[in-house]
């Protein structure tokens, strides 16, 4: 599990360290990761030309002493000072020593135009709100130059704890940073300035709940349902997909594609798009029949395509079993409906539905996607996956949050969260609780796409078919 801690949390650590350790010792830690880092970059150190953006505080010292590890391996090693009297004194004095310069803002433009690399140390996890002005004008000049970008501790400019972006920020190639991923770290949009993340391990003693968490390769395999001797299709689970119109039959069949590959041992069909389905997939168990009448279903999916079919919505949410509300049925889902629910629920809201169900813009929920999926788990007092590049599912209870990064920008496609509500529907009618089937759907799903995209385009019924796929390589690895 790859796991991220609130800057709090990361303080609080730290600070419990300080006490046992000698002065500085901390520092020198992350220090010598960060040189190793750049180093690495640099793949020769001798002869290159290096820049420090150094801001006030303890940020900029790291990337003193990262400095003048460098120098003294042969590069050519400048800081930019921007706050020259309250500069990390001990770092300064390292680095000159070392026989690296500092010069003033004013210099910047010319010598980051001409670097190799460039640190940039201006602000770390002490950050608050966007860029300052003199900040953001080195961050524009770091932007406008060809040499390589590693950010000390988190890209300056980006929220440590959100992920959110407010203003100017340093786009990073590399973000080095130290004891433990910070939220930001693994949020969009701020993901996207952090480049490759490399984590440097400088002996920090975290609590076991972390604010933010990634499941990997390891952690999917031991959640994925696998059959045994005992079981039969009824043990594996029924999902019921109850999705679909007579304009929308495609959803029907989208959905009913992934709860295939899902892991349930059976999938039963509910809708409109009857004949459409079984021409596909011969396996379904259609009813022509509501939900309630449609026999045994250990899981219901509700809602893509479903058009304006609130009876049927509210039908399944009636049900004593979990259900996943998706596309039109989150429309449709009367908040109190969703609340009064005993058994689990999974909403599968895209920012533009989370922003609908929220009252506020789609760029709000984009640029803020931890505080909005708290906050409709919240209000709905259920489970939430909020799609989209990195996708979040949060319980209704608080607690950690799940990140997924699996997925690739096409998988942007119509029709493909039909997939994922079908693939994680299964899931949870295979026994899995709503955060594991949303994340492991998620993570399952975004592999799909990858690989039934190879680089190029791909339709939603070919990330169905590719679920089979990555399921292999997740338990394969
Ligand atoms: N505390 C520790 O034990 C360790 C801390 N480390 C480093 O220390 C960093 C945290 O250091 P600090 O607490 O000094 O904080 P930072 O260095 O991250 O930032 C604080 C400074 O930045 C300025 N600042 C804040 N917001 C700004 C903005 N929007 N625009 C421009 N300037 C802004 C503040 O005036 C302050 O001087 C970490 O990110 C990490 O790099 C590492 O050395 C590892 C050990
Ligand atoms: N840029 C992106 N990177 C990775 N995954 C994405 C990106 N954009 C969308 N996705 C994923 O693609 C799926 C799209 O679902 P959705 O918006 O509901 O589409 P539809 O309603 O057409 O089925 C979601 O799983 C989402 O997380
Ligand atoms: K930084």
């Amino acid at each position: 599990m790859r796991t991220a801690y609130s800057v709090d949390t990361v303080r609080a650590a730290e600070r419990r360290l300080m006490a046992r350790l000698p002065e500085g010792a901390l520092m020198q830690r992350a220090a010598a990761g960060l040189a190793a880092a750049c180093a690495d970059v640099l793949g020769r150190v001798y002869g290159r030309r290096v820049v420090l953006l150094v801001g006030s505080g303890d940020n900029g010292g790291d990337a003193l002493y990262a400095g003048a590890r460098l120098a003294r391996r042969g590069a050519g090693v400048t800081a930019v000072l921007l706050a020259p009297e309250r500069t990390h004194a001990g770092g300064l004095a390292a680095l000159l020593r070392a026989g690296g310069r500092s010069v003033s803002p004013a210099d910047a433009e010319e010598v980051v135009r001409r670097a190799d690399l460039v640190l940039d140390g201006i602000v770390g996890i002490g950050g608050r709100g966007g860029l300052r002005p003199d900040a953001a004008a080195l961050a524009a000049l770091v932007a406008a130059s060809r040499a390589a970008v590693v950010a000390v501790d988190l890209p300056s400019g980006v929220e440590a704890d959100t992920g959110e972006v407010r203003g100017a920020a340093v786009r990073a190639d590399l973000t080095v940073t130290f004891g433990t991923h910070k939220p930001g770290l693994l949020i969009d949009p701020a993901r996207e300035y952090a480049g490759v993340v490399r984590l440097v391990d400088i002996g920090l003693e975290l609590p076991e709940e972390a604010e933010l968490e990634a499941l990997q390769h390891a952690d999917a395999a031991a959640l994925l349902p696998v059959p045994g001797v005992e079981s039969d299709k009824y043990r594996r689970g029924v999902v019921g997909i109850a999705a679909g119109s007579a304009r929308y039959p495609g959803a029907a069949v989208l959905a009913v594609a992934g709860a295939l590959r899902g892991g349930a041992g059976a999938v039963r069909y509910v809708g409109p798009a009857g004949e459409a389905v079984i021409a596909r997939f011969p396996e379904t168990l259609v009813s022509d029949q509501g939900p309630k009448q449609a026999g045994r279903v250990q899981a219901w999916v509700v809602g893509p395509g479903a058009g304006d079919d609130a009876g049927t919505v509210a039908e399944v949410l009636d049900a004593d079993v979990p259900v996943l509300v998706d596309a039109d049925g989150l429309r449709l889902a009367e908040v109190g409906a969703v609340r009064a629910r005993t058994a689990p629920t999974l909403m599968t809201p895209h920012a533009g539905e989370a922003a609908a169900l929220l009252g506020v813009a789609r760029e709000e929920v984009e640029a803020g996607r931890l505080a909005a999926v708290r906050e409709l788990a919240g209000r709905y007092r259920a489970t939430v996956l909020l799609k989209g590049s990195t996708t979040l599912v949060a319980d209704a209870g608080g607690g950690v949050v799940r990140v997924n990064a699996t997925g690739t920008g096409w998988l942007a496609t119509a029709g493909s969260g039909d997939v994922l509500s079908g693939v994680a529907g299964s899931l949870l009618a295979a026994g899995l609780s709503a955060l594991d089937a949303g994340s492991v759907g998620a993570y399952l799903h975004g592999l799909a796409g990858r690989f039934a995209a190879e680089g190029a385009p791909v339709g939603a019924h070919e990330v169905a078919g590719a679920v089979g796929r990555a399921w292999r390589d997740v338990v394969r690895r």
